[in-house]
């Protein structure tokens, strides 16, 4: 995580997709503890795979899990986008390729999103059998607004680079990933002279709801995850799609 000018830039290296599972949320949110700690003046978050920002959550997680490691893999989650949604520095995504579900939320938790043609991110869940949880469609609605979010969590809708400039999900689009880190660079230089109290202040106003909504519902948002999964028929819909992905490979 090298700091320039106090600015850090995080880049995911969990080969070969960023899947998250629970190691990886604790490293995360280990790192966005210690930005915050060392005043960190801007974050910069992509990755390290030429294709891939993040594939979301580690389905294996999911698939067949103990109950206790399948509730510690959800409150890591939670402690992960808490800190990141509610960070007190500038933070921007370099989305340098596919984005969905889990992957998605990262970039939505960031404040600025940039993106490389020709990949795609969104909330798909639905499209897998399951369910964006409540915090997850929030931040759908918060960067897109409630009419677009809804048609797209409803579908599960995956967005092309130019669909999600277009519907307001990313603020812009970049050539490749050098171009990508350059205009998130400039985002941050564009905060930079801002007073950092002052900004940070109006940046937790717009985000409270949203973060309280989860803070305050936080045991019953993990019973409604570990009641939705343990279901025999999203367990066997998780099977399925996890062959889907192995078959592809194969
Ligand atoms: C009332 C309210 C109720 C609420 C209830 C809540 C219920 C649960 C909520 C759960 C929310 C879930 C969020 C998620 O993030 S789920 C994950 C969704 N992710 C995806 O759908 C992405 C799947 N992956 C892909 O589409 C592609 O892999 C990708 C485009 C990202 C990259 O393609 P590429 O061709 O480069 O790579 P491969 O597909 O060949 O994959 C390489 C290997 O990686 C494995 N893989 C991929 N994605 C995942 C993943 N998400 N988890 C685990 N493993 C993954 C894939 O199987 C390949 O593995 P092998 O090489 O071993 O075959």
């Amino acid at each position: 995580m090298p700091l320039k000018m106090g600015v850090a830039t995080v880049t995911m290296n969990r080969p070969p997709v960023n899947s998250l599972n629970t190691e990886h949320l604790e490293t995360l949110h280990r790192t966005f503890i210690r930005l915050e700690n060392e005043k960190c003046r801007g974050m910069i978050l992509t990755s390290s795979s030429p294709t891939v920002f993040s594939a979301g959550l580690d389905i294996r997680e999911m698939y067949k899990p103990e109950l206790e490691k399948a509730r510690k893999f959800w409150r890591t989650l939670q402690d992960m986008w808490l800190k990141l949604y509610s960070s007190p520095y500038p933070t921007v995504a370099a989305i340098n390729g596919h984005a969905p579900a889990g992957g998605c939320l990262l970039s939505l938790s960031c404040e600025y999103r940039v993106i490389v043609p020709k990949v795609r991110m969104g909330l798909n869940e639905t499209q897998l059998g399951i369910v964006a949880p409540q915090w997850f469609q929030d931040c759908m609605r918060n960067a897109i607004g409630e009419r677009e979010a809804e048609k797209a969590l409803i579908a599960g809708r995956m967005f092309s680079s130019e669909e999600a400039l277009k519907v307001g999900l990313v603020d812009e689009i970049a050539q490749n990933k050098e171009e990508c880190i350059q205009k998130a660079e400039a985002f941050l230089a564009s905060q930079a002279n801002l007073p950092m109290l002052a900004r940070k202040t109006v940046k937790l106003g717009f985000r409270h709801q949203t973060l309280s909504r989860l803070l305050t519902g936080r045991e019953a948002d993990t019973k409604i995850f570990i009641d939705y999964i343990f279901q025999p028929k999203v367990q066997k819909g998780l099977e399925m799609y996890l062959q889907s992905l192995s078959k592809k490979a194969a």
